[in-house]
């Protein structure tokens, strides 16, 4: 489906940068149709080169949108909501992609009756391979498609309670950063036994890749999976154990409930 509606993204850094990569890369919008904002507008230069509109000017950006995307930094937001406030109407959807800040928390700040839906999804957005959880409160069912297809197009989507929101960041947006930690230690215990750095990447990418790819097909356990490649006496139930014995499952625990402890602290 063709989202024809204006789209503004304010606050076009990491995130919000991937959001517009992924947009375009989809062919699903046009560019024409995107304003992305950042104070240092030369920082998005490239966007600006795919025909993206950029601008420093976040209310004519809101102005000249249907779906305001916020992709600032939690601290950034209050001052962001008092200046584009008054050029908010009751047409527009906010999606906020912040983390830690409730739609009640935007909502009060905003004191207008807007649409708010708060989406969660990480850098693959960039690829079309986001996973993205979206949370609303009181959101028309037109307006939450209309959000919901946007995130379609670059991945996949969840809808869930706003009270997993937390939950949902941790496991899917800092996701990415725990999984890219996991391909980097495999990369560097390839080179230990013969690989050179650019070979030991690209065989722990593709399986890691492989190992996610066979989950969602087969729609199995992770142990169903291991257990067609641990052969009895072999090397990869001696490598697991090794693993579990230093506490590789207890750490990805430990970090992803650190993760969301930290999200209480964030605002
Ligand atoms: N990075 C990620 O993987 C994910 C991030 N998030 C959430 O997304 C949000 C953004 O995170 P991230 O992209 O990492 O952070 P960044 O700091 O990279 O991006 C924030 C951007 O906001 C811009 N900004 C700040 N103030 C203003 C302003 N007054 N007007 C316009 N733009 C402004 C900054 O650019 P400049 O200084 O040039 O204005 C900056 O590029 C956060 O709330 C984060 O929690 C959610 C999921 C995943
Ligand atoms: O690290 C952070 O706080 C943000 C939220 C999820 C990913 N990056």
């Amino acid at each position: 489906m063709e989202v024809h509606k204006k789209i503004a993204v304010i606050g076009t850094g990491n995130l919000g940068n991937a959001i517009v990569e992924g947009m375009i890369e989809s062919q699903k919008f046009s560019a024409d149709n995107i304003i992305a904002t950042r104070r240092q507008t030369h920082l998005i230069d490239s966007l600006q080169q795919k025909g993206v509109h950029t601008t420093s000017d976040n209310c004519q950006a809101v102005r000249e949108s249907h779906i305001v995307i916020l992709a600032v930094q939690p601290k950034q937001l209050e001052q962001i909501l008092h200046e584009i406030a008054d050029d908010l109407h009751e047409d527009h959807i906010i999606v906020s992609v912040i983390t830690g800040v409730a739609i009640e928390q935007i909502g009060r700040l905003l004191s207008k009756p807007i649409a708010i839906v708060r989406a969660m999804p990480n850098t693959a957005i960039a690829i079309k391979q986001s996973m993205t959880c979206i949370a609303h409160r009181n959101v028309s069912p037109d307006s939450l498609s209309e959000v919901q297809s946007i995130f379609d197009t670059l991945g996949k989507t969840l809808i869930i309670d706003e009270e997993l929101m937390a939950a949902a960041t941790v496991l899917g947006a800092c996701g990415i950063a725990f999984f890219m930690r996991f391909i980097r230690a495999a990369s560097q215990g390839g080179i230990e036994v013969g690989f050179h750095a650019e070979e030991a990447q690209l065989i722990a990418a593709q399986t890691a890749k492989g190992a996610a790819s066979l989950l969602l097909a087969h729609h199995t356990h992770p142990e169903q999976e291991i257990d067609k490649v641990t052969t009895p006496q072999g090397c990869t139930i001696a490598g697991l154990n090794e693993m579990e014995h230093n506490g590789l499952s207890s750490a990805l625990i430990k970090g992803v409930k650190a993760s969301f402890n930290r999200i209480a602290d964030i605002t």
